[in-house]
């Protein structure tokens, strides 16, 4: 089953297209990373997908019955956003927002929503912490797990390991990956092209003449596909050096 199809989506600012004529399907249950160069446009892509900013042209349909506020978001953090002087339940809690309407306090259901989200992330000893004393990781974590509060069913990810150490890397990829495995639909912005082929059931790479949309392992014998693998690969070799 599709939740989501983009046709002939363009994506920019006061009619200046980043990225045109972009064309992908992801079913549930899938897991698509967005790759591409810095400044490529995955972001504004991904704020188009959430209808954070109008499409120039083209279209993203939500399929399937899934709405709008039911897709958690963990967007890039700003240095502004990684000092917020709130608690980190409250922070996990603020993901029921978009579904509140005009009630002004969370039921009993959702603060036990919030508790199992953080439990799945392990961060219920760090609840009444203030977020901004927490480490890169502990700070990604609560806000998947705020994330997991709008959406049981589609995470869209932008870039979620950034400036994090290779070890709670490694973990974050883990836990996204669990959820996944539960079920979870998960898009991905990556600059990792070495946990885009580990993870991904599905890669959209971007870039501002053509763009590749496809199965992972069509992907790697596609032109972009074998460049990036080999790119990689002589990064490695460089990092072992
Ligand atoms: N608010 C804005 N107004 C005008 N142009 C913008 C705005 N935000 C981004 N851009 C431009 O749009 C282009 C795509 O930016 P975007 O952030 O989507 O790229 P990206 O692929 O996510 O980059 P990165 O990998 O570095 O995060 C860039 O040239 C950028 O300068």
């Amino acid at each position: 089953m599709s939740y989501m199809i983009a046709r002939n989506l363009s994506v920019g600012y006061e009619g200046q297209e980043v990225l045109a004529n972009i064309n992908f399907e992801v079913n549930k249950g899938e897991y698509l990373c967005i790759v591409g160069e810095n400044g490529s446009g995955k972001s504004t892509l991904m704020r188009t997908i959430l209808g954070l900013q109008p499409a120039i042209s083209g279209e993203v349909m939500f399929m399937d019955g899934l709405k709008k506020n039911e897709v958690g978001y963990l967007p890039q953090q700003t240095m502004i956003q990684r000092d917020f002087p709130a608690s980190v339940e409250e922070i996990v809690r603020s993901g029921f927002q978009g579904q509140m309407g005009w009630r002004p306090f969370y039921s009993k259901e959702q603060k036990q929503k919030a508790l199992e989200n953080m439990e799945r992330m392990h961060i219920v000893n760090l609840a009444k912490r203030c977020y901004r004393e927490l480490s890169g990781g502990q700070q990604q974590r609560v806000l998947l797990a705020r994330a997991l509060c709008a959406s049981q069913k589609v995470l869209l990810l932008d870039e979620p390991v950034s400036g994090l150490d290779p070890n709670v890397t490694a973990d974050m990829y883990d836990l996204i990956a669990s959820l996944n495995r539960d079920g979870i639909t998960i898009i991905m912005i990556s600059h990792d092209i070495g946990a885009t082929i580990r993870y991904a059931t599905h890669i959209l790479h971007v870039d501002n003449r053509h763009t590749f949309f496809g199965t992972k392992e069509e992907y790697l014998k596609s032109p972009e596909g074998f460049i990036a693998a080999h790119e990689q690969e002589l990064e490695c070799e460089g990092g072992r050096k």
